[in-house]
């Protein structure tokens, strides 16, 4: 099922359900129980070290799969359509040199519009390298750029590829001030559904919904003010 919001360009948000999902690696238990059903345009994660936020980001796209329950986008099982899902999602890792998978910078923002004609990937390329700054390095070493810049052209390369859903796992940690800034904008013009996850809780200003996680659980789930006020308390 999708959501037309009548928001954002008229752009149709996907359903996000969680269904009693829990997750183990092995015997250590990270996700218990969740069910959820997300269709706002943004929505933060927030919790302490170790509570299980990347895990729960990673469920959105099929990276984790459940070890019980069900994860859909607009009712894509990722379980058993994986490839359908990872199609719709775009994923920003904290770590760019985990996706970074191309030598130069411009053909790193290529990779995901390999099955475009060569002149409609040419020009998408070109523009979201000249959002992110990074025009000018196109045929720049991606190994050889700044740890900030790589964030940047991970982000690009992601959204190069127009995905339904932007899952986001600490996009910014590497990011100078000006950087920082110039993604919150990025992201917050983007008309695309996204879920960010992060320390940085001045990335979450404007968003319509925030969750706590505190050991597997979602403690809160709220409007940012709110969520942030559970947030800062349950660290005290
Ligand atoms: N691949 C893995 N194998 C085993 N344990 C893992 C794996 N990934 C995460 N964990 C463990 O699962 C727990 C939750 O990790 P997760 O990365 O989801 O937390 P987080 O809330 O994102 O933490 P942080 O804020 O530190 O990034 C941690 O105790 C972590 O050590």
């Amino acid at each position: 099922m999708t959501i037309a919001t009548g928001l954002w360009d008229d752009r149709p948000v996907p359903l996000i359900e969680l269904d009693g999902v829990s997750h183990a690696y092995g015997e250590r238990a990270v996700l218990r129980d969740l069910t959820l059903r997300l269709e706002e345009h943004r929505i933060g994660v927030v919790g302490g070290n170790g509570s299980g936020k990347s895990t729960l980001a990673r469920l959105l796209n099929g990276l984790v799969l459940p070890t019980a329950g069900r994860v859909r986008i607009d009712g894509l099982d990722t379980a058993h359509e994986g490839h359908q899902v990872r199609r719709r999602v775009g994923f920003v890792f904290t770590d760019p040199d985990a996706q970074i998978v191309m030598p130069t910078v411009g053909e790193d923002v290529a990779f995901g519009l390999r099955r475009l004609p060569r002149a409609e990937a040419d020009r998408r390329s070109r523009e979201w390298l000249e959002r992110f700054g990074l025009a000018d390095l196109c045929d720049h070493p991606a190994h050889l750029l700044s740890g900030g810049q790589k964030q940047l052209l991970a982000l690009a390369s992601v959204l190069v590829t127009e995905p339904d859903l932007l899952v986001m796992d600490e996009p910014t940690t590497l990011l100078d001030l000006a950087n920082a800034r110039h993604v919150a904008h990025l992201v917050a013009e983007l008309p695309q559904q996204v879920v960010m996850v992060t320390h940085q809780l001045h990335l979450l200003d404007g968003f319509d919904r925030v969750l706590v996680v505190d050991d597997g659980r979602i403690v809160h789930d709220g409007p940012p003010a709110d969520s942030l006020a559970h947030y800062e308390a349950l660290v005290g």
